[in-house]
């Protein structure tokens, strides 16, 4: 039966529709003179059967060679007219539309339009029909030749990627799916229990996407059949499309209630006009840091442009650090984003201050919260509790209350706060949250260790408008947090010997590595520190503007570099904060390392999840002072559910204690040009401060009764005395000093010589084939292998 064949099959049926000529096509009964409007789906499409070559095809690939069909521009929407016979073989559009006008062919002004398209093709065919006397059956039903048939799949292809154009057509989608020609085998068994369409299909198919992860697995059936969820997986398990697909999913299947894609000309430069807001919003999704939110975006547009949809759907992204008209104008141009990523502070920032958007944005049929144990911790993104709230007042009252606020949306149906879904998901969830969100378990009995805050997060769980008491919960591995692929070890050194055990260990495995540090003054210093050493390093924190971290992480991101003088790659090492830790999917991160001890269990789960994502192994490798210990055996206990006070879990890492002695000149001279280098740069900013300080307080700013003041108040005051009072040449000298130390080849006579074979080591580490990296020292800190 037809319903039980598969999408692909399907697909295919669809496609051999449109490349094989109708019995229809075969029995012109002579020039039409009244002509209905119809739509696509009432045409009565017949199957038949493939020829084996396409030259054997009679007639063209599709609806012109259905006698009494016509592809006519309306100003500007492309329609199809059928012939008002007696034996007619469409249906009516109902009463709808100029269904019931005469069509006498293309007017001159209808065609507008100079872009090159099928309603071109058509206007030709009508004044051809005009002009002419009506061809004899064998001449229209003649062999087109190759040529002609390219041609005019290019004509179409042309029209549905015209975005640009003034009007597009009104379902753009359904469109679509005519004017699609690519002839894709779609082979994903693993995909098809979970019914999705062609066009994500072919998506999947594109992407190499061959068997759907077990989030996906799970999750995706839930989503499209309309449930609520709450999603929990390791990190780097495919989360975003688990609810990425079904958001396109839903968007394909609704293209039917979508208003037209408008966009005038000029609209660019124009104010984003609230008003234009005539496409109502599929999906909102709330990300917790700017980063994420683009990743994102990326994510779900890639998915999209994969899936051949020729006039896509639009995702937008809102974030701080960039232009809010820019992001606003992307909004609403072609009347309404259907998907917007955002994090809690710009969103809040466009609901508070430009309140026409609100009733828009409360229409979302999609609610979803990415990482969300970090987007509703309490004190985390003051702003959440106020844009759900916004979000979740009954909508009629609203409506009632600010009917300016709708603009011009009053024809769209609105999405109740009732129809909307929410879906939640994170790497790390408190096991209980299930429970408790179904009121058999308080919030304040629950030991779970991942979660700071609870009472406050179950609070604000609760303010979600979950439309099932229940909502469904996803947990794909409920034991252990951490992702399957992933090596865990840790290195102890003193406290003031971490810059020392870090350059050793970025030495020793060359890898691209990220590490992690707990303050943005860390992040700066170590970023100098190892530049001066020749790494190819670059930093990420919240205090630079957005263009440097989106920078930062491109150069991250891109190939490693060859060097001239040794011809040896450069892997790109990143120093970050807890900016990076969460969902970012860096291609490649094959090692992390914890500067600092994270602060809590869930950002030890997430900082380590940058490395062994999807299929790929890495590593994570704390370095731990004396002083950490404690908290670091407490912390490796709650992320492996106490197997890892048992021990085994974390390895300690076996360290070439020579070879970091051979290291410590560089280092140590190098930390004296960063020292120095900083502190003059702070200096400098200080300065300026300080001479408006002055100014204000009417004293020198030079006076010794000042700068005394001033001194006193500072902390380390002394320190950076000292690192400014490095002169000129002073400076120049280290340089130099170490230039030469750089040149010189370190670790000859230990285990290991630095200069040779590193990659091959460093690759044993990532996939736990060297033996000798992960040893269990003895001694050390007491930590043994934890
Ligand atoms: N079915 C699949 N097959 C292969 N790769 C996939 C599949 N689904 C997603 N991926 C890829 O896996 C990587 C990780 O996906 P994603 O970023 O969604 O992980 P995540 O679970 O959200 O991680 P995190 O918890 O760190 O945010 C991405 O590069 C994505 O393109």
């Amino acid at each position: 039966m037809a319903e039980k064949r598969s999408h692909s099959q399907a697909f295919k049926a669809r496609k051999r529709q449109k490349t094989a000529p109708t019995k229809a096509g075969k029995k012109a009964q002579g020039i039409p003179k009244r002509w209905k409007t119809v739509t696509a789906d009432s045409l009565k499409w017949r199957e038949v059967d493939m020829p084996d070559r396409l030259d054997d095809v009679e007639g063209f690939f599709g609806l012109e060679e259905i006698d009494d069909v016509q592809v006519v521009n309306n100003n500007g929407i492309l329609q199809f007219k059928a012939a008002m016979a007696a034996d007619s073989e469409v249906e009516s559009e109902g009463n709808g539309g100029d269904s019931e006008s005469e069509w006498n062919g293309f007017s001159e002004d209808a065609v507008g339009d100079t872009t090159p398209s099928v309603e071109q093709d058509s206007e030709a065919h009508s004044r051809r029909e005009k002009e002419t006397p009506k061809p004899s059956k064998e001449q229209s039903n003649r062999k087109k030749t190759k040529k002609e048939k390219k041609q005019n799949i290019k004509e179409k292809k042309t029209i549905s990627r015209t975005r640009e154009q003034p009007i597009l057509p009104v379902n753009s989608f359904a469109d679509l799916q005519d004017l699609h020609e690519d002839d894709i085998d779609i082979d994903l068994p693993a995909w098809e229990s979970l019914s999705l369409s062609p066009y994500t299909l072919q998506a999947l198919q594109k992407l190499k996407f061959t068997t759907p992860t077990p989030i996906q697995k799970l999750s995706i059936p839930s989503i499209v059949t309309g449930h609520d969820l709450i999603g929990k997986a390791a990190t780097g398990s495919g989360k975003t499309l688990a609810f990425g697909i079904p958001i396109f999913e839903h968007l394909l299947s609704s293209s039917k209630n979508r208003s037209a894609l408008t966009k005038l000309p000029g609209e660019n430069d124009k104010e984003p006009d609230v008003s234009k807001l005539t496409n109502p919003l599929t999906a909102l999704i709330l990300a917790p840091t700017r980063e994420l939110a683009h990743q994102i975006t990326d994510h779900i547009q890639a998915l999209i442009a994969a899936s051949g949809a020729t006039s896509p759907p639009t995702v937008v992204a809102l974030t701080g650090g960039l232009s809010i008209q820019k992001q606003l104008r992307k909004l609403t141009q072609f009347g309404g984003a259907d998907v917007v990523v955002a994090t809690p502070g710009r969103l809040w920032e466009i609901l508070s201050e430009k309140s026409g958007f609100t009733q828009w944005f409360r229409k979302a049929r999609f609610l979803v919260i990415d990482e969300a144990d970090r987007v509703l911790q309490e004190g985390h993104f003051k702003e959440v509790e106020e844009i759900l709230d916004l979000l979740t007042r009954d909508a009629k009252e609203e409506v009632a209350n600010e009917p300016e606020a709708y603009g011009t949306v009053t024809t769209v149906k609105a999405t109740k706060v009732k129809d909307r879904q929410i879906l939640v998901f994170s790497a790390t969830f408190s096991k209980d949250l299930q429970k408790k969100l179904s009121g058999k378990q308080s919030w304040k009995n629950s030991n779970s260790g991942l979660l700071n805050d609870k009472d406050s997060l179950d609070y604000l769980l609760k303010k979600l408008p979950f439309r099932e008491e229940h909502p469904q919960w996803v947990d794909v591995n409920p034991v252990d947090q951490m992702a399957e692929n992933l090596r865990e070890g840790i290195v102890e050194c003193g406290n003031m010997e971490k810059d020392l055990y870090l350059y050793y260990l970025l030495l020793r495995y060359p890898l691209r590595t990220l590490v992690f540090t707990n303050s943005i003054s860390t992040v700066r210093r170590l970023t100098n520190l190892f530049q001066n050493l020749e790494l190819s390093v670059n930093g990420l924190h919240s205090n630079m503007i957005q263009k440097a971290r989106l920078r930062s992480l491109e150069r991250f991101a891109s190939p490693s570099k060859t060097t001239s003088k040794t011809g040896k790659p450069q892997h790109q090492i990143l120093i970050s904060t807890d900016v990076a830790a969460r969902g970012l999917d860096i291609k490649n991160v094959e090692l992390v390392i914890h500067y600092h001890v994270p602060r809590t269990a869930d950002t030890y789960v997430h900082r380590s999840g940058r490395t062994a994502r999807s299929k790929n192994s890495g590593a994570s490798i704390i370095l731990c002072s004396p002083e950490e210990a404690m908290g670091i055996r407490q912390l490796i206990g709650k992320v492996h559910n106490d197997r890892g006070s048992k021990g085994g879990v974390i390895k300690s890492i076996f360290v070439d204690r020579s070879l970091v002695t051979t290291l410590k000149t560089r280092i140590e001279l190098s930390q004296k040009i960063a020292g120095s280098t900083m502190a003059k740069e702070s200096q400098r900013k200080e300065d300026d401060w300080l001479k408006a300080a002055a100014e204000d307080l009417g004293v020198d700013y030079e006076s010794d009764e000042f700068v005394e003041l001033v001194e006193k108040g500072r902390r380390g005051a002394q320190k950076r005395k000292e690192a400014r009072s490095i002169g000129k040449d002073e400076l120049a000298g280290l340089k130099a000093r170490l230039k030469e130390e750089l040149a010189k080849k370190v670790g000859k006579g230990s285990r290991l010589y630095l200069t040779s074979g590193l990659h091959n080591l460093a690759q044993r580490l990532v996939d736990g084939k060297e033996h000798d990296v992960f040893f269990g020292e003895e001694g050390g800190w007491g930590l043994g292998d934890l």
